[in-house]
């Protein structure tokens, strides 16, 4: 393994966040590597959306350092996380129905030829390509976001994370809504982020979909890391007792075994 591979694409240390008398964030850490889906778990108000908002530089922390590529940042803004190449899609998946997919993956960032007039050629091929990249089902690249399902709206908001070159990109309850074979659909485009090379944060409160594409399961609870687990060896009740704090995470047993 080179340096290279080794220094995470993201790094945070020691992050918190205080909104008023409420401790949303108190000393987290979250590392993302290269060709990595890290799920973010923890129960309601664990603090994942304002970790994930940090990143995305919608809030910014009271103190801790942020790293990408080994380089610590400041991202005050969507437009620094952006110049940075990190991409981010919330719930509300900021799309336009009105607009087809090529228009709505380019929305605010249009391809120009050299006499600075909108080329639309240009555009469709490389919405083409991202969603062969993404293996997705989408079935052309003309079609209103109006006439697409839930599945493939969330697959357009993901394949637009790929315009710009993005290094990492977070996914906020992506499956959300979603029947079985759309969250299926959505599920292999994570993999597919991550067979590209990118580093993924996924929160999700679904652990059936966390553990099927996620490589490690970073817990939150009360504003604290409460565990990183592997997602492909460790049991269902470990995580849950992470998240519910029947397990503490520096004990690795639950409290009442410990006392005893
Ligand atoms: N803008 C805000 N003003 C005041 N308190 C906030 C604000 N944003 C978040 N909080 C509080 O910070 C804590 C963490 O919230 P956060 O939304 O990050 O949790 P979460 O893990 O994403 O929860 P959920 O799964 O319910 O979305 C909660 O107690 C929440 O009420």
């Amino acid at each position: 393994m080179t340096d290279a591979t080794r220094v995470p694409l993201l790094s945070m240390r020691g992050i918190s966040k205080r909104f008023g008398g409420v401790e949303a964030l108190a000393g987290v850490d979250l590392d993302v590597h290269r060709h990595e889906v890290v799920a973010l778990v923890g129960d309601n108000g664990a603090g994942k959306s304002t970790l994930a908002k940090m990143v995305a530089g919608v809030l910014t922390p009271d103190t801790g350092l942020v790293e990408i590529e080994g380089v610590p940042v400041s991202i005050p803004t969507p437009a620094a996380a952006h110049a940075l190449g990190v991409a981010t899609v919330f719930q509300d998946l900021a799309l336009c129905d009105n607009l087809d997919v090529t228009s709505n993956l380019f929305l605010g960032r249009e391809l120009r030829d050299a006499r600075g007039v909108r080329d639309d050629e240009r555009m469709e091929q490389v919405a083409r390509q991202i969603l062969r990249d993404l293996t997705s089902r989408i079935p052309s690249v003309r079609v209103p976001l109006a006439h697409l399902s839930a599945g493939q709206r969330q697959s357009v908001a993901i394949a637009r994370t790929l315009i710009g070159s993005p290094r990492i990109v977070v996914l906020d309850e992506p499956t959300a809504a979603l029947s079985v074979a759309q969250t299926a659909e959505v599920l292999m485009h994570i993999e597919g982020l991550r067979d590209l090379g990118l580093g993924v944060v996924l929160i999700s409160h679904n652990m059936t979909d966390v553990r099927s594409v996620a490589d490690r399961i970073e817990v939150l609870r009360h504003g604290r890391n409460n565990g990183s687990f592997d997602a492909r060896t460790t049991g269902y009740e470990r995580i849950l007792g992470a998240i519910t704090g029947a397990v503490r995470a520096d004990l690795g047993v639950p409290p009442v075994a410990a006392a005893s």
